[in-house]
């Protein structure tokens, strides 16, 4: 028989049996086996299958959010919550098999909300699928660790410990330093600030360890050890993560309250609807979204219906998202635009504000931008 026969089989069991105290220990073995068969499926099936490499999810939308978490902490109740699509949810872990993605529609944009396998401790070693859903969360603009808040403190640093094995680091900014790989020349080492947490003889072994002997590095930030390492090996992937605690219907007031007011943290009950709409706010706010409004000459700006990007991107990002992009481009266009409240580019990246001003297609735009594009 199959795994997947057995599975069924013990599906089928749990259904058979009546819940009651007599039958309370003989359903937790079934949901155990059953754990343990589903965390099988999971396994790659060939020996490199899987690792490093993410889900075949295609991206879409303005961003993308991960959501990773132990099984069971209600990942899949989440999606089913806050998009229209419905990921299935049970009482067993495991239940998840791939990335499901939803899309969540906020202020305009349309954010992917990815659904994905529950992880275990050892998850960036390849234990289970857990190597390709920690791979997918690189993929991410946005990391939502999901914490099952009737449980220990404990499942937060290990999550953390699977995500930091595999390069991503959460809530980090990308440290301060000009590293560039030379011929010739030796090492030449500047600092702009005084180091307290590692120390120049550190930073010239561990070059001597890489074989890095020719390369010029400006340090300008007090940084430690293995953020200097994280800066040598270079594919480094600095994200945002909110944590979200789940299941706070189950736990005291007082509880609520101590975990709410952790940083970057963002307290939920998805089965009682409790604070969701706050954590799609806050998922908004960490995107770093900006609208821009479209304006055709003549008309109003085209206040209906936004176009979302990343903060900080130019003219050129947001003309690529215009249907009629490519049929510009065989015109050889542009300059765009204007900035201000009832020109061309309007709104509050326009140096001239409220009128309109010509900028070049690596203009960074800002949030309620009215941009017009013009081809010569
Ligand atoms: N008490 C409580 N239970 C919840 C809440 N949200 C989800 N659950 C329950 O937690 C269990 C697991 O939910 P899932 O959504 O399947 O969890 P998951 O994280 O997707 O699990 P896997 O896919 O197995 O990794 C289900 O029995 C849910 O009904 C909540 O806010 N409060
Ligand atoms: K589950
Ligand atoms: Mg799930």
């Amino acid at each position: 028989m199959g795994i997947v026969e057995k599975i069924k089989e013990i599906e089928e069991e749990m259904a058979r049996t009546q819940k009651n105290k007599a039958t309370e220990y003989h359903l937790g073995l079934l949901k155990a086996k059953l754990a343990r068969y589903r965390a099988q499926l999971l396994e790659p099936t060939t020996k490199s299958g899987g690792a490093g490499t993410g889900f075949d999810v295609q991206k879409s939308g303005d961003a993308r959010v991960a959501l990773i978490g132990f099984p069971s902490v209600g990942k899949s109740t989440l999606l089913s919550k806050i998009t229209h699509t419905a990921s299935e949810s049970a009482a067993y872990e495991f239940t998840t098999l791939t990335a499901i993605p939803g899309v969540i529609e906020y202020k305009g944009a349309r954010i992917q909300l990815l659904d994905l396998p529950g992880i275990v401790e050892g998850a960036s070693q390849g234990r289970g699928r857990g190597r390709q859903v920690v791979s997918t969360a690189k993929t991410a603009d946005l990391i939502l660790i999901m914490l099952d808040a009737t449980k220990s403190e404990e499942q937060k640093k290990l999550l953390e410990i699977e995500l930091d094995a595999v390069g991503i680091r959460l809530n980090k900014s990308k440290p301060d330093v000009v590293f560039k790989k030379k011929t010739t020349g030796g090492i030449t080492l500047n600092t702009t600030v005084k180091l307290t947490k590692t120390d120049e003889k550190t930073i010239r072994t561990i070059l001597a360890g890489y074989k890095l002997h020719n390369c010029d590095i400006m340090i300008r930030e007090d940084i430690t050890t293995d953020e200097f390492i994280d800066v040598l090996i270079g594919n480094r992937k600095y994200l945002p993560c909110l944590y979200v605690y789940n299941k706070i219907d189950a736990i005291s007031l007082e509880q609520v309250d101590k975990l709410a007011r952790q940083p970057n943290t963002v307290v939920v009950s998805c089965e009682l609807d409790l604070n969701l709409d706050y954590l799609v706010d806050r998922i908004w706010e960490e995107l770093r979204l900006v609208k821009v409004y479209t304006k055709k000459r003549g008309a109003h700006p085209d206040l209906a219906d936004p176009i979302c990007l990343r903060k900080g991107a130019t003219i050129e990002v947001f003309g690529r998202k215009l249907p009629l992009w490519s049929g510009l481009g065989k015109l050889r266009i542009l300059y765009a635009c204007g900035m201000g409240a009832h020109n061309t580019v309007q709104g509050k990246s326009s140096k001239f504000s409220p009128y309109a001003q010509k900028v070049s297609l690596n203009h960074q735009v800002q949030d309620e931008d009215v941009v017009s594009i013009f081809t010569k």
